[in-house]
C-alpha cells in the first residue's frame, strides 16, 4: 500500500473495535463520535497530501527497499539533503495543523525509523528484538501507519520505584511468559491520539531500580489488541461548538489518555525490549530520540510563529502597537521565534553522520530548542493574553453576530481600529482565545512543557551529558596563562 489516502485511514479505523472510554459511555463508533470526527477529518487531509500533486514530491520518496512511494518519515537520512527532505515533511504537516497537533502521524514514523536504523543497539541485548524491530518498521513503513505511544508510568506516588507501588501491576509490568509471548498488565500514560491511531508503541523512559526488571518494557500492539483499554481525558471541545466560535478548538483536538492493559498478550515477534534493566534505561536516548526531536522542533517552531503571528494581529487591530510596552512584547516573541529558527538550522548544518550511516542533526542544538521552548511558548500565550485583555473574554457568538437585533450593535460596538470591521475583529479575538484561554489552549500549553519528559530532569540530563563531552579548556589555558604571568613576575 504505501502512501495512504485520508480515507484509506478512516476504513482503516472503520475496521477496528478498540475500547475507548469518554466521560462514561464505551465508544463504538469512532469515525462519527463527534468528539472525533473533526480531528480525524484533520489526519486524514495529512494523509492526503501525500497524493497532492503540490506536495507529493515535497513530503514522499521512493523506498530503496520495495520500490515504492512511503513518506519521508520512513527513509533512513543519509546526507544533509535527506535531512531537508525529512524537515520537508514535518514543516508541510505543521503548517496544515499550525503546529498544534504534535502527534502527528510523522512524529512516530521517524521514531520507529530511527529505533530500526538503530538495531544494533537491540542486538547488543538480544538478535530477535533486532529483527522484530526492523520487521516492525517495515510493517509500520509498508502500511503507512498511524501509531500512538505511551512511555510513562501513571502518575502514583513518584517517590517510589516501580516495583515498590501499591500494586504490583499497576505500572506495566510483565506477568508471565508463554509460548506466544507476553501477558502485560497496568497501565501506562499519556497516550495522545491513541483512540484514533493504529496501533501503540511502548518503550520505556528512563529511571529504572534494580527490582524493576518486569516493568522494562517495549513493544507494539494494534490498538484493538484483546484487553487493551483506553480512558480519554475529559476533551476540550465536545463536537458540536461551531467551528465559527472555536476555529482551532473545533479542528485540532489531539485527544489523551491512558492505556490499561489487562493481561494483555504481546506476540514475541513484536517484543523490542524485556526484561533489562541497562536496555530500559537506555532504549529512549539510544535509538528513536535524535530524529523525533528534529520533528519536535520544526513542529514547535511552526506553532511559536503561528502565536507570535496572532499577538501581533491582535494588537494591530485594536491599535495597541504603538505602546511602547505593548511592543516590547512583540518584540520578544520576534527574538524568541528568530531564536528556534536559528537553533534549527544549526542542528541541521551540524549534523553528523553515526555509527550506522544515518544522518543526524546536533543533539545539543535540538535539546537547547527543547529547554527553550517549554518558557518560549507559554510566555507567547501569556503575551497574547496581556494584549487582548479584556476583549478576548468579549466575543459574542456567531449566532449573535446573525441575529437581526444585535447585529447593528455589535457592527457599531466591536469593530477595532480604523478599518478593523466588527466580523474580522470578532473572528480574530475569537482565534486568539481558543489558543490562549479556553481548555483547548491549555492543553497545548501543558504540551508543550511536557510533551517529550519533564523539562527540569530533561536539562539536569542535558548538562551531565554535555558536561561528559566539554573538556573546558578554555579555563585550563587561562590558567596556565596566569602560572606564566606569576612566574614572570617573580623572575
Ligand atoms: C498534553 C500532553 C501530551 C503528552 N503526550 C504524550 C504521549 O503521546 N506519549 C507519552 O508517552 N507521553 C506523553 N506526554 C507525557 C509526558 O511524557 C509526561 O507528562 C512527562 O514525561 C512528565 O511526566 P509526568 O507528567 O508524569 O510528571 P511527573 O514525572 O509526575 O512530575 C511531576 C512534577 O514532579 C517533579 N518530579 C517528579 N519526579 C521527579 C524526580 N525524580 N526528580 C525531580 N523532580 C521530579 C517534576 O519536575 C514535575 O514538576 C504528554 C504530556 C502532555 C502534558
Amino acid at each position: 500500500m504505501a502512501i495512504r489516502t485520508g480515507q484509506d485511514y478512516i476504513n482503516g479505523l472503520k475496521t477496528r473495535q478498540p475500547e475507548v472510554w469518554l466521560e462514561g459511555r464505551r465508544i463504538t463508533d469512532l469515525v462519527n463520535e463527534p468528539n472525533f470526527k473533526q480531528p480525524i477529518q484533520e489526519i486524514a487531509k495529512l494523509y492526503d497530501m501525500q497524493h497532492d500533486p503540490n506536495y507529493k514530491d515535497k513530503i514522499t520518496g521512493i523506498c530503496e527497499d520495495t520500490g515504492e512511494r512511503v513518506s519521508n518519515a520512513f527513509i533512513v537520512p543519509k546526507s544533509y539533503e535527506d535531512l531537508m527532505k525529512r524537515r520537508a515533511l514535518y514543516e508541510t504537516w505543521a503548517e496544515a495543523t499550525f503546529g498544534l497537533m504534535g502527534r502527528s502521524p510523522d512524529f512516530l514514523n521517524v521514531t520507529v525509523t530511527s529505533m530500526a536504523s538503530n538495531a544494533k543497539f537491540f542486538e547488543r541485548y538480544n538478535q530477535s528484538w533486532a529483527e522484530n524491530i526492523v520487521n516492525y518498521y517495515k510493517h509500520v513503513r509498508d502500511n503507512d501507519l498511524f501509531l500512538t505511544h505511551a512511555l510513562i508510568n501513571p502518575q502514583n506516588d513518584r517517590s517510589k520505584a516501580a516495583h515498590e507501588q501499591k500494586d504490583k501491576f499497576t505500572h506495566l509490568g510483565a506477568v508471565e511468559e508463554t509460548s506466544e509471548g507476553i501477558i502485560v498488565r497496568g497501565a501506562k500514560m499519556l497516550a495522545t491520539f491513541a483512540p484514533i491511531a493504529d496501533e501503540v508503541i511502548i518503550y520505556p523512559f528512563p529511571g529504572f531500580k534494580p527490582g524493576d526488571e518486569r516493568y522494562t518494557l517495549s513493544f507494539a500492539v494494534p490498538i484493538d489488541t484483546p484487553g487493551l483499554r483506553i480512558v480519554c481525558r475529559e476533551p476540550a471541545q465536545n463536537g458540536k461548538r461551531p467551528v465559527f466560535d472555536h476555529p482551532l478548538a473545533s479542528r485540532f483536538e489531539e485527544m489523551d489518555a491512558v492505556l490499561i492493559f489487562n493481561d494483555v498478550l504481546v506476540p514475541w515477534n513484536r517484543v523490542f525490549v524485556h526484561n533489562n534493566l541497562e536496555a530500559g534505561n537506555t532504549v529512549y536516548a539510544q535509538t528513536g530520540l535524535s530524529q523525533n526531536t528534529h520533528q519536535n522542533g520544526v513542529r514547535g517552531l511552526t506553532k511559536l510563529r503561528f502565536a507570535q503571528q496572532v499577538a501581533s494581529r491582535v494588537a494591530d487591530s485594536i491599535g495597541v502597537d504603538g505602546f511602547l510596552n505593548v511592543q516590547t512584547q512583540l518584540g520578544e516573541l520576534v527574538q524568541s521565534v528568530e531564536t528556534i529558527r536559528a537553533l534549527l538550522r544549526t542542528a541541521e548544518n551540524e549534523y553528523s553522520i553515526n555509527e550506522n550511516g544515518e544522518a543526524v542533526p546536533s543533539f545539543t542544538s535540538l535539546e537547547t530548542i527543547r529547554g527553550i521552548l517549554p518558557k518560549a511558548y507559554p510566555r507567547a500565550i501569556e503575551i497574547i493574553q496581556t494584549i487582548g485583555a479584556g476583549g478576548l473574554l468579549l466575543s459574542p457568538t456567531g449566532c449573535d453576530l446573525e441575529h437581526p437585533e444585535l447585529s447593528g450593535d455589535i457592527a457599531k460596538y466591536y469593530g477595532g481600529r480604523e478599518g478593523v470591521e466588527a466580523y474580522d475583529r470578532v473572528r480574530l479575538f475569537k482565534l486568539a482565545w481558543d489558543l490562549s484561554g479556553e481548555a483547548f489552549g491549555q492543553r497545548l500549553v501543558q504540551y508543550e512543557r511536557y510533551y517529550s519528559g519533564d523539562p527540569v530532569r530533561k536539562l539536569g540530563m542535558f548538562y551531565s551529558n554535555y558536561k561528559k563531552k566539554a573538556s573546558f579548556t578554555m579555563v585550563d589555558r587561562a590558567l596556565e596563562q596566569n602560572e606564566t604571568e606569576k612566574n614572570v613576575s617573580m623572575n
